[in-house]
């Protein structure tokens, strides 16, 4: 008997990230992973088993077209192939804004879709994406069943004083409001935190996700409060290619004085500004950490203080602080970047642990630290296999 499983599809601007889940001891495992990456310049396909192994790959020549269209229908024909052992049950999708409509994770129908549809001005370089293969399945294979699970969501359960920016209400009445977002990596890591330290994850955590894009998140008693995202995913701190917050002025300034267009105002935000702007040399954390380009630096220090001068806001969103959790890429992987953030963060009782945070955590404060500091690998995609399963069966 083939046994069912799980399909969760992460499409970002570049690259479509899989995995595949079936059931084992009462949770999730997966059995199949990979992506197909490099979409719009030289795709490359890599899938794995669940020890690691490389099971398939393939390369298309620099300068192919392939699409989401042709990476999804190159990974349906892998799926068919190598999961012939497995039952497709159903497939869970990260969509990164649900909006005002959309608080929990939904099975998806033709007017889900096009709900969400509507909201893709407000997550340019991730709804389109994360609605492609939505589509595709909808048209092709109308009975599976498939779970939309939103990035917003987690935080809907911020207070209306964290949501609103000071403009009329009547735009706040239509949905011009703070969402924030990273959530489900948010709500991993709220659901991971009580197994290594249940009195913070009863308490005050500030979460930081530093990953490609980067938020952070206060979350009391296991509730998200405030996020540094917030109507779209560039506010906040800077990111690879993103801006984060930056005075509303400098929009007027460059629209009246450099006669820039939305569309070139929001390439400018999204994709040429954060740490490659301001580098001018790469998005990749890695090259800037390795770099001795001055520019290289600056990028780096201005990303770690961003970083200290939100903590503070988000402690104080709380009135305390009793933890701090670094997670993805480079919340999980950079040492150095970790070592600024709770250097900076003394004065809110963190104190190092440098051996600790050389070797990865996952606790990477002393014993005697007044506030611990963790490092939790994020796992969105387990997340949005545990939201499908609980949709489509009705249980957890
Ligand atoms: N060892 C490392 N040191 C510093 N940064 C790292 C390391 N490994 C990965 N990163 C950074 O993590 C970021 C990507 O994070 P990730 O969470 O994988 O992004 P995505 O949003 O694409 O899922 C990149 O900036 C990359 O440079
Ligand atoms: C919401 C967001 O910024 O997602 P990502 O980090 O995948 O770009
Ligand atoms: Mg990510």
């Amino acid at each position: 008997m083939k046994q069912p499983g799980i399909l969760v599809l992460n499409a970002g601007s570049s690259s479509i990230k899989f995995l595949f889940f079936v059931e084992q001891n009462d949770d999730l495992a997966p059995v199949l992973r990979g992506q197909v990456e490099g979409l719009h310049t030289a795709p490359h396909f890599i899938a794995r088993d669940g020890a690691g192994r490389v099971v398939d790959e393939k390369r298309w020549g620099e300068g192919t077209a392939l699409g989401h269209q042709g990476a999804v229908a190159h990974l349906a024909a892998f799926l068919r192939a190598e999961g012939s052992n497995y039952a497709l049950h159903a497939v869970g999708h990260r969509v990164v804004h649900g909006g005002m409509d959309h608080v929990q994770p939904e099975r998806v129908t033709p007017d889900l879709l096009r709900s969400l549809e509507r909201l893709v001005p407000l997550a340019p370089l991730h709804q389109p994406h994360n609605l492609a293969p939505i589509r595709l399945l909808l048209e092709h294979q109308p009975d599976l069943p498939q779970v939309a699970c939103f990035d917003t969501a987690f935080h809907a359960t911020n207070e209306d004083v964290a949501r609103r920016f000071a403009i009329p209400s009547d735009l706040h009445d239509a949905g011009v409001r703070r969402y924030g977002f990273h959530g489900l990596s948010y709500e991993y890591v709220s659901a991971a935190l009580p197994a290594h330290d249940p009195a913070a994850a009863a308490g005050k955590v500030v979460a930081c996700h530093l990953g490609n894009g980067v938020s952070m998140c206060a979350i009391d008693g296991g509730r998200s409060v405030a996020n540094t995202m917030g109507f779209t995913a560039v506010e906040g701190l800077p990111m690879g290619t993103r801006s984060g917050s930056l005075d509303p002025g400098v929009l007027l300034y460059l629209m009246d004085e450099r006669k820039m267009d939305a569309r070139a105002i929001e390439k400018l935000l999204y994709s040429q500004s954060g740490l490659l702007g301001m580098s001018g040399i790469s998005s990749d954390m890695r090259n800037l950490l390795e770099s001795d380009d001055p520019r290289a630096r600056t990028a780096v220090d201005v990303f770690v203080y961003r970083i200290r001068r939100e903590l503070g806001s988000l402690a104080a969103a709380m009135g305390g602080l009793d933890a701090l959790v670094f997670t993805a890429g480079i919340g999980e992987n950079s040492a150095a970047i970790r070592e600024r953030v709770c250097r900076d963060a003394a004065w809110l009782g963190i104190e190092l642990d440098a051996k600790a945070n050389a070797a990865g955590g996952p606790r990477i404060s002393t014993a005697a630290s007044r506030t611990a500091a963790w490092v939790i690998p994020t796992n969105e995609e387990l997340m949005i296999a545990r939201h499908t399963r609980r949709v489509v069966e009705g249980r957890d």
